[in-house]
């Protein structure tokens, strides 16, 4: 199992250049299984989850090419001839997005058998919305050895538009139930639909596809169905959580770094954060150069869904916290058990306390390295910035969770100074 070792304690310097968002990429991926035509795609971000859900898309029948082999960004994928409707447990296991195919195989092959995902590390995270948004338009579902089972109800031979209103937000939940909605027979209407800018990016190219979607951006999606979705191409949208990510890393660390490729207009909350903290940002359209001379300040936040603080940073920013001068409480309210990382930057020397849902951190001069376990991707990525800031090494263990959602994350840090490698 790989390893991340630092030594921590060098300022960052340099550029960085971020990469296509992981949570859009996943849904877009999926979006090619509407229509027989291909989707071109660029800045698609080379992860594993990308990888996993590629292995699940050719599974199901999808051809994936690299018109260019040396750049893994642009691909073409085509789905003209899909010959199996399942998303097995063995690939649902390893990453939970793959239930992002059952809204866009049910409405082009009017069947799909996906299995439920389990909890996870950071939550129990059920799928009842995605389900019961589906049933609303027409599929009767059951649920059969582990497994989603939708089938379009008979007489029925299209998903029916319909007026669905969730009750909580949910992204791919919104997502899924979004591309069910595009090859509908009539209106279907998302109220309290997720406003994360990847769910906007998503309907971006559904409507570059022939989708009729108003109301992008909000919380209310108005999508009247077509019979046939077509060609496109798209670009990714840059991922504000790599960039959030690299920002925390200046916070804690000191230097200056110049971050290219990037959506400030996606990060407001997030920058309000980092400036309060103590970090000076010259913000352009797709720049942002982030100096950091100071010690960080403390910062109070609770996470929310967009346009508020993303629980995708807690962990980042609770990193920074933790050497901060005075005391800041963090609180999560998306998931009731995304605090895995504390123990594990206590044993790096913070000072931080559990009470719910909400952390209290007190900050301490430094932290001093040690071998500390991954348990979730932003955990991990928590833990490398904890590592940057600290005396001495650190060793990151269990990294395959990192892997799932950073794009060569260890080689951008080497090029901005820092010490890091991996252990394989
Ligand atoms: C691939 C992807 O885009 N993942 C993101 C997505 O996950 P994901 O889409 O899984 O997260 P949701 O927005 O669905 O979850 C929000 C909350 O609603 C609950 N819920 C959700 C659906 C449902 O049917 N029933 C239910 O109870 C969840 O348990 C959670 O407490 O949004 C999360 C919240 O911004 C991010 O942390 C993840 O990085
Ligand atoms: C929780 C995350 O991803 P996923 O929903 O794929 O687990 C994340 O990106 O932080």
């Amino acid at each position: 199992m790989d390893k991340l070792s630092m030594v921590g304690g060098t300022p960052l310097k340099g550029e960085v250049l971020i990469s296509g968002a992981k949570n859009a990429a996943l849904p877009i991926l999926c979006a090619c299984l509407l229509t027989d035509q291909a989707i071109v795609l660029r800045n698609v971000p080379d992860l594993q989850d990308v990888r996993t859900m590629l292995k699940l898309l050719q599974e199901i029948g999808v051809k994936v090419s690299f018109p260019d082999e040396a750049n893994r960004t642009h691909l073409v994928l085509h789905a003209a001839d899909i010959k199996s409707s399942e998303a097995t447990y063995e690939m649902v296991k390893t990453m939970r997005a793959s239930i992002l195919v059952l809204g866009p195989l049910l409405a082009r092959m009017h069947s799909a058998k996906v299995s439920l995902p389990g909890g996870c590390a950071i939550g129990a995270r059920p799928v009842d919305q995605h389900i019961k948004g589906l049933k609303a338009m027409g599929a009767t579902i059951q649920i059969q050895s582990g497994y989603i089972q939708a089938e379009m109800k008979p007489p029925l031979e299209r998903l029916q538009g319909a007026s669905i209103l969730t009750d909580m937000i949910t992204v791919t939940g919104t997502e899924n139930l979004l591309m069910a909605a595009t090859l509908a027979t009539g209106t279907t209407i998302l109220e309290n639909a997720a406003r994360e800018p990847e769910v906007g990016d998503l309907a971006e190219l559904l409507v570059k596809m022939g989708a009729k979607i108003t109301g992008i951006g909000t919380d209310r999606l108005v999508i009247q169905g077509v019979e046939k979705l077509h060609s496109a191409e798209h670009t990714i949208i840059a991922d504000r959580i790599e960039t959030g990510t690299f920002l925390c890393a200046v916070a804690a660390t000191g230097g200056e770094v110049l971050v290219k490729h990037c959506r400030p207009d996606t990060l407001d909350a997030v920058l309000a954060k980092l400036k309060e903290v103590g970090l000076e940002m010259e913000v352009g359209p797709d720049w942002i150069k982030a100096s950091m001379q100071v010690r960080p300040k403390a910062v109070n936040f609770r996470t929310s869904e967009y346009p508020a603080f993303p629980t995708d940073m807690q962990a980042q920013l609770m990193a920074v916290n933790a050497i901060a001068s005075g005391t800041a409480t963090i609180t999560e309210t998306i998931f009731e058990n995304r605090f895995m990382h504390v123990q594990e930057m206590n044993r790096l020397g913070a000072d931080i306390a559990i009470e719910g849902n909400t952390a209290v951190v007190q900050g301490v001069e430094k932290l001093s390295g040690a071998v500390v376990m991954a348990t979730d991707l932003r955990a991990s990525a928590s833990l490398v910035i904890a590592g940057l800031a600290a005396q001495g090494e650190t060793q990151v263990d269990r990294i395959y969770h990192l892997d799932r959602g950073y794009d060569r994350m260890e080689q951008k840090l080497t090029l901005l100074g820092a010490q890091i490698k991996r252990i394989h």
